[in-house]
């Protein structure tokens, strides 16, 4: 096995004086190169096993909060475009705190690659690390869990490690934090097909059939475009929505977003309304931090994960079908599957731990998953989910009118 330091060398990233750390709240400190953006952010490290898309990856709202140590090396290799970046309204409100790589950014080699990267992470103010042995830190998330940490980046090379140490420890962690604020949308807004453009060709229906309300947690593009392509007409509402301003839209389906930071902390106030539109019989359905919401309102149990699970190639079995779907995954917490009521089944499982991946309601129209079917990056196996939730509206629209042909 090559020796991890020397290729550091090998390839120029370390410099002496360090320009940035990564103090770890144990009091661990990791000694690189500073990219990006300059300052210093605090946040829990995790590491992403993608092998492609970390455009999309650092602009995953779920991210708020974390600082991501990617294990892939060539991350920089098609620089950064519009088309790609994955917050909804191409402003930085992704949240995510810096991003730790071992070699050097690589210089971007694509036809659709407008920004470097590192001129792109300083414009979005993140900070980056380089020349770690990321392969030793990504071990070590492995063995310990995901640790609290504070990554800084000086110029200079001077910082006051008692201070950044001490910042690490204050930071209370992600355990009961509520970081959709910094993420969701603040007013309601019609989502629409025609502000993006994307060239690998997704099919799109002529004209959209139903009325999606999608409330934001944190909500990637990609989900509201594949929404869309499944002909749905998206209005994007605050995560603080009520079950009555939501139903006073008038959907055929309620969606339930990804987002970023403990689900138990958000449920405080989605809880009251899930529980109110699932009651309602509107079909729902709900991506990641949706789907564990979705759960706590049904009464299950969310639980901190050691590692989590963040890449793009993770193994999920669906129990209806046996099929196993390889899937994107990005979540730090998971659904206790024993805490599930009798009225909810288990239908999706992950093929690494065994933890839970889906479930669906045996009593109304709702079902959701952890993992992630807009991928992006990452596999299309799970698209299907998104014509299965546009199924569910065309049994509704016709068990209450069977003749009925809806049009938006
Ligand atoms: N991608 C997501 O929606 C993440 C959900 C939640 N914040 C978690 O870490 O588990």
């Amino acid at each position: 096995m090559p020796d991890v330091q020397a290729d550091v060398a090998h390839e120029g990233w370390a410099e002496s004086p360090a320009t940035a750390l990564l103090v770890l709240a144990d009091g661990t400190i990791l000694e690189g190169t500073g990219f990006g953006a300059t300052g210093r952010a605090v946040g829990e490290v995790c590491f992403n096993t993608a092998m492609t898309g970390y455009e999309e990856i650092l602009t995953d709202p779920s991210y708020a909060g974390q600082i991501i140590t990617f294990t892939f090396p060539h991350i920089g290799n098609v620089g950064t475009n519009d088309d790609d970046v994955e917050t909804v309204d191409m402003a930085s409100r992704a949240g995510i705190r810096g991003v730790i790589l071992h070699a050097p950014i690589t210089a971007p080699a694509n036809y659709r690659s407008k920004t470097h990267l590192d001129a792109w992470l300083k414009a979005r103010g993140i900070i980056g690390l380089g020349g770690i042995d990321t392969r030793a830190l990504t071990a070590m998330i492995r063995d310990k869990g995901m640790p609290n940490a504070i990554i800084a980046h000086t110029p200079d090379g001077q910082f006051d490690r008692e201070a950044l140490l001490a910042e690490a420890r204050a930071w209370p962690g992600m355990v009961g934090m509520d970081l959709v604020p910094d993420v969701s949308t603040p007013q309601r807004f019609d989502w629409d097909e025609t502000t993006w453009s994307l060239t690998d060709g997704y099919g799109r229906q002529a004209a959209p059939r139903y009325h999606v309300v999608a409330v934001d947690y944190g909500v990637k593009r990609n989900i509201l475009r594949l929404l869309a392509d499944a002909g749905c007409a998206v209005t994007v509402v605050p995560a603080t929505s009520t079950a009555k301003s939501i139903l006073a839209l008038k959907p055929d389906g309620v969606f339930l977003s990804n987002g970023p930071g403990d689900p138990d902390a958000v449920g405080r106030y989605a809880v009251p309304m899930i529980q109110d539109i699932i009651a309602s019989k509107v079909p729902t359905f709900g991506i990641c931090l949706g789907h564990q919401m979705l759960a706590l309102a049904l009464g299950a149990k969310t639980m901190k994960m050691h590692q989590g699970h963040h890449g793009a190639n993770h193994p999920v079995k669906d129990k209806d079908t046996g099929k196993v779907e390889i899937v994107s995954m990005n979540h730090g917490f998971a659904v206790d599957p024993a805490s599930l009521p009798a009225n909810v089944r288990e239908t999706h499982v992950s093929l690494f731990d065994g933890s839970n991946c889906g479930l669906a309601l045996t009593d109304a129209p709702a079902f959701s998953v952890q993992h992630h079917p807009e991928a992006s990056p990452g596999p299309r196996d799970s698209h299907y989910l998104f014509r299965q939730f546009v199924g569910m509206m065309d049994s509704v629209a016709k068990s209450t009118d069977p003749s009925a042909q809806k049009q938006v």
